[in-house]
């Protein structure tokens, strides 16, 4: 997919050219379509206030003849007309549903895609509301503007035409008409942009919240915030309900100066015309048509003027698409890599920070890994080990030091390649709502089923999963709430190492775990790190006292590495860290893992 090349220090007019070619040309075939129709209709419909103005003079003029051959033609014009703004309104909401979902594909996949530290910075309801309102309210405006340009071109043309053959006397009207509603439009414009900033700010907090809100149930109930969020949600609504009064109150009070103006418009025409009339220059069919006229092309006038009105509420939508369409994405090379079957991993003087003002995470954290084996990496609350890992995955770029896989510079890969040679379980891994095999097959859809099965039973949830009526084909719901932590923890476990991956990095997958299930795990890790690096996260000692060398993480550095034995004669701090936990039992000569 075309990546973009638009930034939000453009001008207004770079940033329109660009969205007009991305999002609006590629509906070139239907827009053509649309703008015949509307030439078509408008240039038609135009005869008809002309013809209406004929019969009228005819019936007074009493000329039956001429009179049902009017009606007659009129009666087809109005069909005619209809059935093309029919037409017109079909291909037009089709154009508009396909250019505006094409845009939402595009910016869907560039959210997706976002690295991780830019898509850090935005709340999930403003992604949402950036996803759906800004999306279908500039394409809506974009097709809007080319399709009625022409009809206000035309109604303009045709009006005018007609106005002035009818009488340039009465159009001197337009010298009052022109400049007044120019003037209210340019004072609308800026207040009009100002409450459209203010509404999607609004609507972003507002989605953040309810995403928030409904994610974390059990939280609320626990701590019994019902009320307290209720209150919350009606303060919500209270300030909805503030904007839309502002919104209301300049809508009335433009609304009031439009209608003024095209009251004193109107009443001038009737009193010049009562004039024309009297003096024998004008008919009262002329006059009628004439204001049919004039009205059309006031109100081809005043759209323009509403247009500029809203490319403002446009541009504050436009800008939102346009900051998250330029933020830095991961490239989307599908190409398969071929996986390295004999691994060795290399940190050198890794350092990272989150944050430019904040301080580094990460500082010279340097790890040698030659061959396969188990790892574990130890360390207190906020020490970097998660920070690691998804540096690993390059979630997040170093920002001096170096990574290498094999002896080859980590930069050079691309992020498909990193992560076919490398799964990360999270600490709080991911389902989706969906059966416990479609779930599983995430980590590769041309799975067997007996290949996942198996593994299931390896890790001890095949048991569970059968009890279940549907097995297998049970869905989980959201996030698999209908899964206990331990449950989801196997799962994660299985789902991972059928990825089959040559490094693997698990960070506190056994957190869970009963003492039989996390024997059985560490069996099972152990048993796979004969083939491959397994880079273990835990703060529990029974987990990683039997990994082959054990790095203790301090103060974004590791500060010591060695088997468990060795450290826990050797460091203090290690000793510390098991301080009151099992290690007093452990120590005590309990069976080895995986013996
Ligand atoms: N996305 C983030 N943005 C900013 N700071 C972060 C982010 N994630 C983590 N940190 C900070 O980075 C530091 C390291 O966090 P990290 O999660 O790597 O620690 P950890 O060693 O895995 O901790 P724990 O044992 O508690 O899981 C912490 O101080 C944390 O506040």
């Amino acid at each position: 997919m075309e990546r973009s090349k638009m930034n939000i220090n453009k001008t207004d007019r770079e940033k329109l050219k660009w969205f007009f070619k991305k999002y609006i040309y590629i509906g070139k075939t239907h827009l053509i379509l649309i703008i015949g129709l509307i030439f078509i209709g408008s240039l038609v419909a135009n005869i008809s206030p002309y013809l209406y103005g004929k019969i009228l003079d005819s019936i007074t003029l009493g000329d039956m003849d001429f009179l049902i051959k009017l009606i007659i033609i009129y009666f087809f014009i109005i069909i005619f007309t209809n059935l093309l703004s029919m037409l017109e309104g079909y291909v037009g909401k089709v154009v508009n549903f396909r250019l505006s979902k094409n845009a939402q594909i595009e910016l869907f996949d560039k959210i997706i895609r976002m690295r991780t530290l830019a898509y850090n910075k935005y709340e999930v309801g403003e992604l949402i509301s950036r996803l759906n309102g800004d999306t279908d309210s500039i394409v809506s405006f974009g097709i809007n503007l080319i399709t009625n340009t022409l009809h206000i071109v035309i109604n303009m043309i045709v009006s005018l035409y007609f106005v002035i053959v009818i009488s340039i006397r009465l159009s001197s009207v337009a010298i009052f008409y022109i400049p007044m509603t120019f003037l209210v439009t340019y004072f609308a414009r800026k207040y009009f942009k100002e409450l459209t900033e203010q509404r999607k700010k609004f609507s972003d907090k507002y989605f953040s919240f309810q995403n928030e809100m409904f994610s974390n149930n059990t939280g609320i109930k626990s701590f019994q915030l019902e009320n307290k969020i209720n209150d919350k949600y009606k303060s919500f609504i209270e300030n909805e309900f503030n904007l839309l009064k502002r919104s209301i109150h300049l809508g009335n009070i433009i609304q009031l100066a439009n209608s003024l103006i095209i009251t004193i418009s109107s009443l001038y025409i009737i009193y010049l015309s009562a004039l024309l009339i009297n003096d024998g220059i004008l008919t009262i069919g002329l006059m009628v048509s004439f204001n049919t006229y004039i009205n059309k092309l006031f109100s081809s006038i005043s759209q323009v003027f509403s247009i500029n009105i809203s490319l403002q509420e446009v541009m504050v939508s436009l800008n939102r698409i346009i900051e998250v369409m330029s933020e830095e994405s991961e490239d989307s090379n599908e190409l398969i890599f071929e996986k390295y079957n004999d691994p060795t991993l290399k940190c050198v003087d890794m350092i990272f920070s989150y944050g430019d003002e904040k301080e580094n995470v990460l500082r010279d954290m340097t790890i040698n890994i030659d061959k396969f084996g188990l790892y574990s990496i130890v360390g207190s609350n906020g020490c970097g080990k998660s920070t690691f890992a998804k540096l690993l995955i390059k979630l997040y770029d170093i920002r001096s030091g170096n990574i290498f896989i094999n002896g080859l510079d980590y930069f050079e890969f691309s992020y498909n390649f990193i992560r076919s040679n490398i799964t990360y379980v999270q600490k709080e891994e991911f389902f989706f709502n969906d059966t416990i095999i479609n779930n599983i097959r995430l980590a590769s859809e041309f799975l067997k089923e007996e290949d996942i099965e198996m593994m299931c039973k390896k890790v001890g949830v095949d048991e569970f999963i059968k009890t279940l009526p549907e097995g297998y084909r049970t869905i989980i719901g959201e996030g698999g709430y209908t899964l206990s932590s331990g449950q989801k923890q196997k799962l994660s476990i299985a789902r991972a190492l059928l990825r089959d991956t040559p490094i693997y990095i698990f960070d506190e997958v056994t957190a869970n775990l009963d003492g039989k299930a996390e024997k059985d795990i560490m069996r099972i890790m152990k048993e796979y790190s004969k083939s491959s690096i397994i880079l273990f996260i835990s703060h529990k000692i029974s987990s990683i006292m039997d990994s082959h060398k054990i790095f203790v993480f301090d103060d974004g550095r590791v500060m010591d590495s060695g088997s468990h034995d060795y450290l826990i004669k050797n460091n203090q701090m290690y000793n510390e860290l098991f301080k009151n936990r099992e290690i007093s039992i452990q120590l005590k000569g309990v069976e080895k893992i995986g013996g």
